[in-house]
């Protein structure tokens, strides 16, 4: 059983009368690497921001190291480093001093600007202006300066935008780094769905301030959503589609001639097509297609799918 490190309970937020949190039950695991996923204006910006401390904490309980945020504030937000968007860097100063800045104000040790330094791949860089830095360094030095006084918990919102793919492929491996080898609890929000699918375990998507869906990567794939979709062609598809409902088969909204039925294995497949010949039908096409998180998400934050019980069961407990 893992532990939570960031666990909301019933979490509201308005700005003004506009609502725009309802009832968010996030649970965070600790060790993940969670993708916080949401249409523009889902919300998440505005969890992030509540996470740190940087909007008042509203109706709901926030647990963040599994201390009240109301209560513990100072000590959770020594505790969590965090990136949003765009590092603020003093741009006629090196990297280096930059992170010096930084180290006094958290208190860490001279020795920690070198490890930092390390760690984001900047050692040989670490003495020019950073104004002479691509947009990747850049990030990776904001990356740097989140770690200086070595969080458990990195909270980063949109890590990746505006990087070019090599800045992009750069700061991922840098939080599969970070995760993997100095254990690193990471919540990331990003539009970039391919990117959240190389390296997230866990994600949460959410719309119009509610949960959408929450659990695994995997779960996502293989459970609730029935990933697999086997799509048909057949000498009558309106005839295929009744029999196939009749015997509670799943269909799925599809473009075109073509059926769309969610199976689980390829045992099924074989009983479709044989029970769709047995009834007078020709099929002239049987292909199987598994959806990416792209293509779930948009199903999801679309509402194909039901938005209840998307909960992957718990298997966490608090901290
Ligand atoms: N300061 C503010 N005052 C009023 N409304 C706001 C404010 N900040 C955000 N909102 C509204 O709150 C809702 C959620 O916004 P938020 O920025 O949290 O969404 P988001 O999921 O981060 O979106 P995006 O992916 O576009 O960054 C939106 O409807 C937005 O217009």
């Amino acid at each position: 059983m893992k532990p939570f490190i960031i666990e909301t309970h019933g979490l509201n937020y308005s700005f003004g009368k506009r609502q725009v949190l309802q009832n968010l039950e996030l649970r965070v695991p600790q060790g993940a690497i969670f993708g916080f996923l949401g249409p523009n204006g889902a919300g998440k910006s505005t969890t992030i921001r509540i996470l740190l401390g940087l909007l008042p904490v509203p109706k709901g309980q926030v647990l963040v190291h599994g201390q009240d945020l109301k209560e513990n504030r100072i000590d959770i937000l020594r505790r969590t480093g965090s990136l949003i968007e765009m590092p603020t860097l003093y741009r006629h100063l090196s990297g280096h001093d930059n992170l010096e800045m930084h180290r006094r104000m958290v208190q860490a040790p001279k020795a920690r600007i070198a490890e930092v330094l390390q760690i984001v791949g900047l050692t040989q860089d670490a003495h020019r202006k950073t104004k002479e830095y691509s947009l990747g360094m850049s990030q990776r030095l904001g990356i740097a300066l989140a770690l200086m006084a070595d969080p458990e918990l990195l909270i980063l919102d949109e890590p990746t935008n505006g990087l070019d793919p090599s800045g992009i492929r750069e700061v991922r491996e840098l939080l599969v780094r970070l995760n993997r080898d100095f254990g690193k609890t990471i919540f990331l929000s990003s539009h970039l769905l391919s990117e959240i699918e190389k390296c997230a375990t866990e994600l949460a998507i959410i719309d119009k301030g509610g949960m959408l869906y929450q659990g695994s990567l995997q779960h996502l794939y293989e459970g609730t959503f029935q990933s697999n979709v086997l799509q048909l062609e057949t000498s009558n598809n309106a005839i295929a589609h009744k029999l196939l409902e009749d015997h509670q088969y799943q269909l799925l909204p599809q473009e075109d001639d073509v059926l769309a039925v969610q199976v689980q294995d390829k045992q099924q497949v074989a009983r479709i097509n044989r029970f769709l010949v047995v009834n007078g039908l020709e099929v002239f096409r049987l292909s199987t297609h598994t959806y990416n998180l792209e293509e779930l998400f948009l199903n999801i934050t679309k509402g194909d799918v039901a938005a209840t019980a998307i909960q992957e069961p718990v298997l966490f407990e608090r901290l």
